[in-house]
């Protein structure tokens, strides 16, 4: 393998769900991804941003097309993943601690190592919740805890593994806005120290460009890349940068774009169901 090769490559990709009669979701994606890039992935409601993740996390298998992380094939769910959605999905019955730690149980080589190792892989989950401002909690259960926190405590599960790809579909969607922003720096700080490679499905234009090195825009279902915006801001943002001027006018082109996109979905739609 070429070291020059993107970390993630995804070669016109179709997805139609149900058969042959049955949703396209995609046609014609094609998107690459460097290792350690924040991408943020925007595009009109329904245009297939959640089924791109979940071709690229191996949830799904692709109708047509290529996706290939880190040198591979994705075939199955893939163990270098860390997942977070917009419901934390905490499981009710264990602490915050156990809920963090559970990735553990299940990827390897972790899960080999768990039961020899496990205070100093205790000791890393109280550190990454400590660094997410949920020290403390540890011992709490996921009802006891605000949207918020437990959004934070997620991003800890998504990152106990130390996966090389972080997949976010809309973290922060059900939150509101005090707090989104606040996790806007939790996560880019999580970001600068460990350097993931993120894609992030967002719905926020502001988000999207506050966090993301490029922001790829998708066209309305059957979904494909159409545009893409580099973020040129240097690190770390501060929030009152997404009052500036260039900031702003890069949020405006943005949406003008996702309008477009919305406005050119008719003519799409006629070829929706028997295009190839
Ligand atoms: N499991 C499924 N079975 C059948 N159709 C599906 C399934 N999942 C998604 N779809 C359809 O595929 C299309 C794309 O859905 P997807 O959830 O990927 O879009 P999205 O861009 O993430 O949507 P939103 O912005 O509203 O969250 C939609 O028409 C949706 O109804």
């Amino acid at each position: 393998m070429s070291s020059t090769r993107p970390f993630a490559e995804i070669r016109d990709v179709a997805m139609r769900y149900g058969g042959v009669e049955g949703t396209l979701a995609l046609r014609g994606t094609t998107m690459m991804v460097e290792k350690g890039e924040f991408i943020a992935v925007v595009g009109p409601s329904g245009c297939g941003k959640s089924t791109l993740m979940r071709l690229v996390t191996g949830l799904w298998p692709a109708t047509e097309g290529s996706v290939i992380v880190a040198g591979r094939e994705v075939d199955r769910p893939l163990s270098i993943a860390g997942m977070g959605f917009q419901n934390p999905t905490m499981l009710p019955w264990r602490t915050i601690l156990q809920n963090v730690m559970l990735p553990l149980e299940v990827v390897e080589p972790h899960r080999r190592r768990l039961r020899a190792e496990r205070a100093a892989y205790e000791a890393k989950a109280r550190a990454l919740l400590a660094s997410v401002g949920l020290a403390g909690f540890e011992k709490r259960y996921p009802w006891q805890l605000s949207g918020g926190m437990q959004q934070r405590a997620s991003l800890c599960r998504a990152l106990i593994h130390d996966p090389q790809l972080l997949m976010l579909d809309e973290p922060f969607g059900a939150l509101d806005i005090f707090t989104r922003e606040d996790l806007w720096s939790v996560l880019q700080d999580v970001w600068i120290e460990r350097r993931p490679t993120v894609i992030l499905v967002t719905h926020d234009l502001r988000e999207a460009v506050y966090l993301a090195d490029r922001v790829l825009v998708m066209s309305s279902r059957p979904g494909r890349i159409i545009a893409e915006q580099v973020v040129p801001f240097g690190r770390p943002r501060r929030l009152e940068d997404t009052y500036a001027p260039a900031f702003t006018d890069l949020v405006h082109t943005l949406r003008n774009q996702i309008d477009e996109a919305r406005k050119a979905a008719p003519a799409d739609a006629e070829n929706l169901t028997h295009a190839a």
